[in-house]
């Protein structure tokens, strides 16, 4: 389990073994009749492989809870073939572990017929045990651990106290505590030139988080750019310049000056010149805290003078992460931290750790590879999203910086029309919003049911690629239809087929969610018009006096990790479109379940099934 192997869970018991290490995300782990070890299965990805013979074989696995026939004699679980029970295994996120842990946690104890005080110790100890195993240091799991017992204080507890709300609270409350070190993160200023410069170890991501982070500011209004003051790494300027090119942010470095400090003075005085609000200075890293490194980032900061320095650490790293955070911040005093590589394996608390041993607040995390995968960091809601309880107000700001352009998908519905444009243009909306498994996770209650936590991203972002190849394969006239053409004249799918590499019952597929949607857009129509009104109405107001309350309903309707859903036509018929304090991401009314599930992604709301296979 511990070393290089994986652990598997799921969601109503927790269950964990011991699998093959080249286990995959979506392998099956089944039970067979007649053998007492489980096996790791794997789907051949074609139609067939929710038939029964449309698996292959890796290896056999161990997992705790299911060896023995447990499994097999729990009717609780789905039985999709009689000789085959899958429990849905992924190369899970430790962090997102941690959360469903703490939240399972809580939730039996708080469900518990009797809460007495031993089922609140149980509760207590599997929640400490939870953050040992994610690395967070053991004098924060034991400070946390007194806190919510003195706090509690179960044994005098007056009878009239409602005693699952005051856990859960003080849960929440003391998790929060472990992640906000009460600083105030760093604001750049509009219309000054503010100098941010980054330090940490090498192949931390300090390069690809300087980008992640000038497009962000960009994204917000801001004129931002990059020097790359790492001479000491060959490639490194290459690396800095590849990714500023993708993201369309001006650069300065060189090829030929040895000298980081002079570099970094170049880059930022020619950049202040030219009136530049964030420049981001990237440094070097060193395997381990060298003394030369740590003489040159004092250079590099008596040279540039830098508004913030932001250390960037990387969630694998472990229990080092204190000893390294604080020997970085004697030498460069740094003011905020940014977590990389969260959507990794990592287990993340080593990283949690570094803030209290610095004090220093958090203020991104990375979670992925890609340009956009960077998440603005706040206590209340990273703590909301651990526990599955959502980030509406993190979505929103997230859909909100994509500048969705929404108002003609919108005017269409509300006439109780939708185009294949019209379809095209939500797919690669959902396309700009990353990965589903992202947003679910910042949906309260979303991140909680079967099938969310180990959703493909790769596999569903590839699906809604060739939906949108299939629409650009398409005629203008085409594509402002209703679709009708393409049953008439049959030859024409045939043409988008070869177009765009794909068979034709895949142009069929997308055919007919186009006019499913249609159709439920012609429902909608009339509708539309008195909720754009009320929404209006609802738009002169306070808007975050307004997410405070969305977020609150929409807790109440997701429950402390207990799971509960949200009723997705409701949260989306809130968000609105186009008007007021709406969220330009989904067309008013539009139910997320239904269009996920006509976009072929179904299979992820609810768990198994698995979508159409490739010809
Ligand atoms: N999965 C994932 N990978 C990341 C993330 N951030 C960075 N990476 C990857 O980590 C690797 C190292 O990142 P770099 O940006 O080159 O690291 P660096 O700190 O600049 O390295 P040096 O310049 O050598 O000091 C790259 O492959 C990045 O794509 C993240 O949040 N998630």
């Amino acid at each position: 389990m511990l070393q290089n192997r994986r652990v598997f869970r799921t969601k109503k018991r927790n269950l964990v073994g011991l699998g093959p290490q080249d286990i995959s995300r979506g392998d099956l782990v089944c039970l067979v009749a007649g053998t007492d070890v489980s096996f790791v299965f794997r789907r051949h990805g074609t139609a067939e492989a929710n038939a029964p013979g449309g698996v292959r074989l890796v290896r056999n696995a161990y997992v705790y809870g299911i060896m023995y026939g447990e499994f097999v004699k729990n009717d609780s679980f789905p039985t999709p073939y009689p000789h085959l029970h899958p429990t849905k295994t992924h190369a899970a996120m430790v962090l997102q572990d941690l959360g469903r842990r703490i939240s399972g946690a809580l939730h039996d104890a708080t469900r518990a017929p009797n809460l007495d005080e031993k089922a609140f110790k149980s509760m207590l100890n599997e929640i400490s045990g939870a953050l040992l195993e994610a690395d967070v240091n053991v004098k924060l799991v034991s400070r946390l651990k007194n806190s919510i017992s003195t706090t509690v204080n179960f044994k005098d507890l007056p009878p009239a106290v409602n005693k699952k709300r005051l856990i859960q609270k003080t849960v929440f409350d003391e998790l929060v505590r472990l992640v906000d070190p009460h600083a105030e993160p760093f604001k750049p200023k509009k219309g000054k030139s503010n100098v941010i410069m980054f330090v940490g170890l090498q192949g931390a991501g300090k390069t690809t988080t300087c980008t992640k982070l000038a497009r962000h500011y960009q994204a917000r209004g801001f004129r931002a750019c990059l020097v790359c003051a790492d001479t000491f790494r060959a490639g490194a300027f290459d690396q800095l310049k590849q990714n500023a090119t993708k993201a369309k942010i001006p650069y300065y470095g060189s090829l030929t000056e040895t000298d980081p400090a002079k570099v970094a003075r170049e880059g930022v005085d020619k950049f202040k010149k030219e009136r530049f609000e964030v420049i981001i200075v990237d440094t070097s890293g060193r395997h381990r805290q060298e003394s030369a490194l740590f003489q040159e980032m004092m250079d590099i900061q008596e040279a540039v003078k830098p508004d913030e320095t932001i250390m960037v650490l990387d969630a694998s790293i472990g229990q080092q992460a204190e000893a390294q955070a604080k020997a970085f911040k004697e030498a460069a005093d740094f003011g905020a931290i940014i977590i990389t590589k969260t959507d990794g394996h990592a287990s993340g608390g080593g990283a949690i750790s570094a803030v209290a041993a610095t004090h220093t607040p958090i203020v991104f995390i990375g979670t992925g590879e890609h340009m956009l995968d960077l998440e603005r960091f706040a206590p209340q809601q990273f703590v909301n999203k651990l526990l599955g309880m959502g980030d509406m107000a993190g979505l929103v700001e997230h859909v909100q910086s994509l500048k969705l352009d929404q108002k003609e998908t919108i005017k269409h519905i509300t006439e109780g029309i939708f185009t294949i444009r019209d379809l095209r243009d939500q797919l690669s909306n959902i396309m700009k919003m990353g990965p589903l498994s992202k947003m679910a996770g910042m949906i309260p209650g979303m991140s909680n049911l079967p099938g969310m936590a180990g959703m493909d991203d790769d596999e569903s972002s590839s699906r809604l690629k060739r939906m949108i190849y299939i629409c650009d394969s398409m005629t203008e006239k085409e594509l402002d239809s209703d679709g009708k053409m393409f049953i008439e004249q049959p030859t024409r799918m045939t043409r988008v087929a070869c177009g765009s590499g794909v068979s034709v019952r895949e142009v069929e597929d997308l055919l007919s969610q186009q006019r499913m949607m249609a159709g439920m857009a012609k429902k909608m129509g009339g509708s539309m018009k008195n909720m754009q009104k009320a929404q209006q109405a609802m738009g002169g107001g306070n808007k975050a006096q307004q997410m405070a309350a969305m977020q609150k309903r929409l807790q109440s309707m997701g429950g402390a990790g207990a799971g509960g859903m949200p009723d997705m036509a409701s949260l989306a018929r809130m968000f609105g479109g186009g008007g007021g304090g709406g969220m330009p991401g989904l067309p008013g009314g539009m139910d997320m379940q239904k269009m996920m599930e006509s976009m072929g992604m179904g299979g992820m709301m609810g768990g198994g099934g698995g979508g159409r296979g490739r010809r």
